[in-house]
Order: structure tokens, then sequence, then C-alpha cells
């Protein structure tokens, strides 16, 4: 298990990214979390590959791509070729998880699948093998600065226990609503990653934030 920061660039200042990205290069964040969103799987509209090639032009941190997208399958080879380190798509936006799955790594990208609040963990477990990463979702997607849905981290544990029982090496994320209150139990219930979005760039210090977060 391992101990990853990623924050989430969509509660970042847009017009001051270059800036901000500088910040983040400079940090203990290991990930850059991309919240990608097209108004049809969530009500909302974020950005695509231009902002996720500007950043990767002035980054080497691991581009953690979260796609909130309908048929994610049409856009994974152009978000590998912006620069995605990670795609993580949902398992709820797709008909064809499997198939989905084999085209991100064809692509030579790292494949996430993420579940909504509402989707239990049983839902993911028959895929563990194939996936380098687990996003649990513990706010609705579509929206930074939520709170935190109770419940979630005891979906982050029963993850844990499905991954130890499967002996597979997949890496587990958690997204939305994380503050310094609520990371280190996430730690120890069993997640590796802590996506952060509102924690991070709402405080007066994100470089210490992000510090905090690693050590809550
Ligand atoms: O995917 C999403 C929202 O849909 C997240 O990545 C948020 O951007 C996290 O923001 P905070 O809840 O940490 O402010
Ligand atoms: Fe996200």
């Amino acid at each position: 298990m391992s101990r990853i920061i990623s924050p989430s660039v969509l509660s970042a200042d847009f017009l001051h990214l270059g800036r901000d990205t500088e910040m983040l290069n400079r940090s203990e964040a290991e990930w850059i979390h991309i919240d990608v969103m097209d108004g049809v799987f969530v009500p909302n509209l974020s950005f695509g590959f231009p902002v996720l090639s500007a950043i990767r032009k002035v980054t080497t941190k691991v581009l953690d791509t979260h796609l909130m997208i309908v048929e994610p399958e049409r856009y994974i080879e152009r978000f590998a070729k912006a620069g995605a380190d990670i795609i993580t798509i949902h398992i709820e936006a797709t008909e064809d998880l499997p198939a989905a799955i084999r085209t991100i790594k064809t692509c030579g990208v790292k494949a996430g699948v993420s579940i909504k609040p509402k989707t239990p963990v049983s839902a993911i477990v028959p895929y563990l093998d194939d996936l380098d990463l687990v996003l649990i979702m513990s706010v609705e997607p579509g929206f930074g600065g939520q709170s935190f849905i109770e419940g979630s981290t005891e979906k982050v544990a029963e993850l844990r226990r499905e991954i130890d029982r499967c002996g597979s090496d997949t890496v587990i994320e958690i997204d939305g609503g994380i503050t310094l209150g609520n990371a280190g139990e996430q730690f120890t219930a069993g997640c590796d990653v802590l996506v952060a979005g509102n924690t991070i760039f709402g405080s007066d210090d994100p470089t210490r934030t992000i510090h905090d977060l690693l050590r809550a």
C-alpha cells in the first residue's frame, strides 16, 4: 500500500493554471487529477484534451485522468495521446467494460474504473485482475466542493479486503469531499490515493495542505 495525493485541478484557478501546476510540481503530490465532464454523464461541463495536453507540457507528475463521460471508449485514444498516464472510466458509463479496459491498455496507459456512491463494491470485483486502479466516488460526480458521503470509507475497507483476497495489486483511490479531518481514516481503511480539490486549492497554503494530507 502507498500514500499518494492527487490534487484535482477542477478547483484550481483556470486563469493561472500554469502557476498552479508549478506549485504542484514543487509539492509532495505525486499525481495530478484531471476531471473531464461531458454534461451528459454528469450535469456539468469541465474541460478536455487541450487542457490535459497543456498541463502535460509543464509537468512530469502522473496525470490521473477521471472521465465522467458517456461512451468513454470513443475518446480513450485521444486522451492517451494528449498525455494521460492513467485513464479511469465509470462502470456506469459503458456497456462493454472489458473492451473499454482493453482499449485503455492497448494505448499503453494504466486502466482505472470508478464506481458512483450508489454502485456497490461487488460490481467491480469481477474485473479486479484486469485493473490498475479502482476509484471510489465519495460524492455524486459532477462538482468539486461537496461533502463526503458517509459510508464511503466502509467501501474502501471492503474493496481492500477483496483486493487482498484475490492477491491483485490494484490501487484504491477515493474522490470527493476529502478533508484534513477524514483523510487519515481513508489511509487506515486501505486507500492508496486521495483526490482533493477544494481542500487543497481553497486553503491558504496548498503546498502545506498536501504535506498535511499525506501525513493525516
Ligand atoms: O470527480 C470529482 C467530482 O466529480 C472530483 O475529482 C472533485 O473535483 C473533487 O473535488 P473536492 O470534493 O475534493 O473539492
Ligand atoms: Fe475526480
